[in-house]
């Protein structure tokens, strides 16, 4: 199938908070950060790229950018022939390199992008198929946490099985207690992923392993039913000690916030620090976010309770 040249999509995708202390590559939040992209099919040869905000000084404008390669990877796993070229608009509110799953949402971007311009092509209305997107955007991104996030808005709950052609990814929503505000803490500084995975260990003792799954059980129930529990249950056991030097500065916060019986973790790879708390509690955040040497950026962005979604 060819897709028409002229056929067009335009999409948002929300930014997302993974890990939320112990849940390690499994539990994501849906952050009110949104990426838009009009995305149309040309006659090529090569693409054509704009981009606006977040990564407009920094990212690629050739076939490399991650919404068009993922596109045309999206569109192979579709079955789809890619397209001879396409135009890609990009403004981007979502910021690079800070934890806050970027590279996420622009996978998340580039396979809805391709699967509704797939089902136009095919003559269908170009409606997203979530589960299709988020088997896809979770197996490229190689972790299931901010994708599934980005893909369904909300809270989610993420496990991956191996798979042919690709690993299966089944994704739980989280009923979120209306209570908790997520309070996001925004630093200048950069940390790759990439750089903040290589820094973890390959294997853990099996009592670490035992008492951080026990700390992701409380934390699911914190999340959904008693708020009260956050504390307790965003005590991370697995990845953010050993990147205690990669992000020293986020993690001094974080331990600040803790004492101070605020529910603190790192967001992501870091070095954004997210709070888990409730309305009344959001000025003490600041404040102390506020009382120490780096500067924070505080954004207060909720949850949207729905993902990735076309705009036109
Ligand atoms: N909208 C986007 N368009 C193109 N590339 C992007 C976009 N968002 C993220 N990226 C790429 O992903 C990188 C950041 O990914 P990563 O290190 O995983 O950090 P994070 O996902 O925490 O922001 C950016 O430096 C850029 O190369
Ligand atoms: N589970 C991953 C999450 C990475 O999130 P990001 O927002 O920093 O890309 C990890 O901790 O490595």
């Amino acid at each position: 199938m060819v897709i028409p040249v002229g056929t067009s999509v335009t999409l948002r995708v929300p930014a997302s908070s993974a890990n939320l202390g112990p849940g390690f590559d499994c539990l994501g939040l849906a952050l009110g950060v949104w990426d838009e992209a009009s995305i149309t099919v040309t006659d090529g040869p090569d693409p054509v790229i704009e981009v606006t905000g977040s990564g407009a000084d920094t990212v690629p404008r050739d076939a490399s950018h991650l919404v068009h390669r993922t596109m045309v990877t999206a569109f192979e796993h579709l079955g789809v022939e890619v397209p001879a070229g396409v135009h890609l608009s990009s403004r981007n509110a979502v910021p690079h390199g800070r934890g806050l799953g970027s590279s996420a949402t622009a996978i998340v971007m580039g396979v809805a992008a391709a699967q509704s311009l797939a089902s136009l092509g095919a003559g269908g209305d170009g409606e997203l198929d979530l589960d299709t997107i988020n088997t896809i955007a979770c197996a490229l991104e190689g972790h299931p946490d901010n994708a599934s996030a980005s893909v369904f808005g909300g809270a989610t709950l993420s496990t991956t099985d191996a798979g042919q052609p690709l690993p299966t990814t089944r994704t739980v929503p989280l009923r979120l207690h209306p209570r908790i505000i997520p309070v996001v803490l925004v630093p200048h500084t950069q940390l790759s992923t990439h750089t903040a995975r290589s820094v973890l260990p390959d294997v853990v003792p099996l009592v670490t392993a035992a008492a951080n799954s026990a700390r992701v059980g409380l934390l699911v129930h914190a999340l959904t039913s008693d708020p009260s529990l956050l504390i307790a249950g965003t005590t991370d056991l697995l990845h953010q000690e050993s990147r205690r030097p990669s992000y020293a500065a986020s993690m001094a916060l974080v331990d600040a916030l803790r004492a101070g019986g605020l529910a603190a973790t790192i967001s992501g790879a870091g070095p954004s620090v997210l709070a888990l708390t409730t309305s009344e509690r959001v000025d003490e955040v600041t404040a102390i976010a506020a009382s120490g040497d780096t500067s924070w950026q505080v954004l207060t962005p909720g949850v949207p309770d729905r993902g990735v979604h076309l705009v036109s």
